[in-house]
């Protein structure tokens, strides 16, 4: 069964345009979330269809492997991948998306199986379809291998689930690996420079956005419904897109007007501008990444924002130390490269495509990155490790061996977040998984610099008035 007919990405048919992505998805490795907003963009979809548009496409990317369970007994001949594709995405109308009369998923199924196929697919697609319909769907709990019945529940590959077991235990592993397949919440943090979390929810409220005040982060808003980037509140530089837990890494460096950091792995910035908002616009930023084309980001949103203190410089943190002057940034932080499992919600490819090998590489880096940034940073300096991942390799393991090879270094408590996250730190690391709050997985420890003349415990000893 092959398809010689040339197809559009968008014409209007939302389930046809999810189909598009999810091949590509698939067939280039392109990633999901930004396949779906330049398809957003560029066809300029209005509101109704981009939520069902996005609803098809993360949910069948999310449920593939349940789905495939499901369609396994009734698919007998083998099949092209974009019929396997339509299929997936019109089953996860049927099963998961209760609004949606399952004939008219089946019914639009069939048309598009017609447009991109022949009638031959077309009937086929039909029969399987009705098929699960009158037999139903096979139990998962006949599943008896407990790694494969969760990998198949939660649609994680087994390696994964095993990996996630072994580290959190099966309880927490559960509920990150079911977490993992509800849609994120929206949220922007408030430019700081430039107004109050009250006052930017006045003025999202007059442009017709729902929108609240997080518990927990006080420049976090939570947006409930409407399109926030296309407010005049957005455009003049009252708010930035980011993930609550992304707010965190500033907040913890706590950086002071007048001081000079360096943010090593900057772009697209949305850490960096936090922390010029930290600082009040004054003091230094060098905002520097390996990736020269993904400066502009920062350069575009500093510009939003009214900052003026960041300056970005192409720079691969692995060599920092050649490159920059030594001894002389107050903070720095270093945001790595990482296997992003913290933000499988949003990028649901992740899970499918990671590797196993691929978190020992990955520690190699952020532990060079880690080395070269105690060499550019002052004596009593404060350093900040963050990634956006929940795996303990990746986060304890490289603080761990970094702290091994450098005595100089100090991990200190975790400071200047909401109480309900600082009492999660274990030993000055903080790992948040996605199911605590809702927002991303998320990691973050922060060490500090010792004297040259004195370990930095003993001299707080004797300065200490007893
Ligand atoms: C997690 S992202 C940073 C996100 C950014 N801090 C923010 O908040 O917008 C990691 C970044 O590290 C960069 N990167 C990867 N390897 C690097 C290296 N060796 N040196 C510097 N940057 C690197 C990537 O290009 C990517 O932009």
């Amino acid at each position: 069964m092959t398809s010689k007919k040339k197809v559009q990405i968008w014409d209007g048919n939302v389930r046809d345009a999810a189909l598009t992505i999810l091949l590509a998805v698939d067939k280039n490795q392109a990633y999901s979330n930004l396949l779906l907003n330049q398809t957003i963009k560029k066809y300029k979809i209005d509101a109704k269809d981009r939520a069902l548009l996005t609803e098809i496409t993360y949910g069948t990317l999310q449920h593939k492997y349940t789905l495939d369970y499901y369609l396994e007994p009734f698919i007998r001949t083998k099949i092209d991948l974009w019929v396997r594709w339509l299929l997936r995405l019109s089953l996860y109308q049927v099963v998961y998306l209760s609004r949606i009369p399952a004939h008219a998923a089946v019914n639009e199924a069939v048309e598009i199986a017609k447009k991109r196929g022949h009638k031959g697919i077309a009937s086929m697609v039909n029969g399987v379809l009705r098929s699960i319909q009158r037999q139903g769907l096979r139990s998962i709990d006949e599943i008896e291998e407990p790694i494969k019945r969760l990998s198949i529940a939660t649609s994680h590959p087994e390696w994964l689930v095993e990996r996630l077991i072994d580290s959190y235990g099966i309880e927490v592993a559960t509920e990150m690996l079911e977490e993992n397949n509800v849609p994120p919440t929206l949220t922007v943090r408030v430019n700081t420079l430039k107004s109050t979390t009250q006052d930017v929810l006045n003025m999202l409220e007059e442009e017709g956005i729902q929108a609240k005040k997080s518990e927990l982060i006080p420049e976090c808003i939570h947006i409930i419904g409407g399109q926030v980037t296309h407010t005049e509140c957005f455009k003049n530089g009252f708010i930035t897109i980011q993930d609550e837990s992304s707010m965190m890494p500033a907040n913890v460096l706590n950086p002071k007007p007048g001081e000079r950091v360096l943010d090593m792995c900057a772009a697209p910035g949305g850490k960096t501008t936090h922390i010029a908002e930290k600082m009040n616009n004054d003091g230094s930023i060098l905002a520097t990444d390996i990736h020269p084309h993904k400066l502009d980001l920062i350069e575009e949103t500093s510009n939003r924002l009214g900052i003026e203190i960041i300056q970005t410089a192409p720079v691969d943190g692995r060599t920092a130390a050649e490159l920059l002057q030594r001894e002389s940034y107050d903070a720095i932080l270093v945001d790595a490269p990482c296997s992003g499992l913290g933000v499988t919600r949003r990028k649901p490819d992740i899970k499918y495509t990671k590797r196993e090998e691929d978190f020992e590489s990955l520690h190699k880096i952020q532990l060079q990155l880690l080395d070269n940034a105690v060499k550019v940073l002052k004596t009593g300096g404060r350093l900040v490790y963050s990634t956006c991942t929940v795996d303990r390799l990746e986060n304890e393991g490289t603080v761990e061996k970094f702290l091994a090879s450098h005595p100089e270094m100090e991990l200190m408590p975790i400071v200047n977040l909401p109480e309900d996250l600082l009492e999660k730190q274990q030993d000055g690391m903080l790992q948040v998984f996605p199911q605590d709050f809702g927002s991303d997985g998320f990691f973050v420890a922060t060490f500090q610099k010792k004297s040259d003349k004195a370990p930095a415990h003993t001299r707080n000893a004797l300065e200490s008035p007893h």
